[in-house]
């Protein structure tokens, strides 16, 4: 006789998932229209995430041009467009949650998942906004949710003035928002630390980049 294996209370919370983001995630209003969303730990559980995300789900190097040469970018990417079936059900669930939450502020749903994977302490983003497409021109939302190590993500307005640090640990979510990608840069410092590997997945609208 085979015995069907019965879901027990044992399996209950035994899989990553989202908590609550409704009253729990803090706002800090910053200068000039820009706001940013923190919950540490708003993704529980997250190992199994992680571990698929360091798997082989299509990392690629990238290159830019610097001066003259052609260097290496400093982190890994994958880009899940529209329509693309994300690598774990959790982000999904995460996505889902965050178009819930944030539906009446951004007026459309995420709909892209950019990921950048940053193998230890060496990899990093300079300062930048994400102002390709209507970041650029217009206020937008981008969500960011981190695996891993914990990194920094600074903040600073464009044209100067004091930074601002967040920590972005194993679950946690940040979402930039208001003027953020305009009036504001923010970068993830290389850091002298011994750090293992961090993943961003970086939630967006259509048309931004
Ligand atoms: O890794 C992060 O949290 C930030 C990544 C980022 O700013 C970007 O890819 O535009
Ligand atoms: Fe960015």
């Amino acid at each position: 006789m085979t015995v069907a294996h019965q879901p027990s209370m044992w399996d209950i919370g035994t899989t990553a998932a989202t908590t609550p983001l409704a009253g729990r995630v803090v706002r800090h209003r910053l200068a000039h229209g820009a706001w940013v969303d923190h919950l540490p730990g708003w993704v529980e559980r997250s190992d199994e995430v992680l571990e698929v995300l360091l798997g082989d789900i299509g990392w690629r190097a990238d290159r830019r041009q610097m001066y003259d040469r052609e260097v290496a970018v400093p982190r890994l990417l994958r880009w899940f467009g529209a329509g693309e079936a994300l690598p774990h059900p959790a982000l999904i669930q995460a996505r889902r949650a965050l178009d819930a939450h944030y539906l009446p502020e951004l007026g459309e749903p995420f709909v892209s998942a950019g990921m950048c994977l940053y193998r230890d302490g060496r990899d990093s983003v300079a300062w930048h906004g994400d102002r390709v497409g209507r970041g650029r021109s217009q206020d937008t939302l981008v969500a960011i949710v981190s695996f891993g190590s914990p990194r920094a993500l600074m903040l600073r307005p464009v044209g100067g003035g004091a930074s601002v640090r967040f920590s972005l640990g194993h679950g946690d979510l940040v979402v930039m928002g208001g003027s953020c990608q305009r009036t504001w840069e923010h970068c993830v410092p290389k850091t002298a630390k011994p750090v293992g590997p961090r993943v961003s997945v970086q939630f967006r609208p259509r048309g931004v980049a």
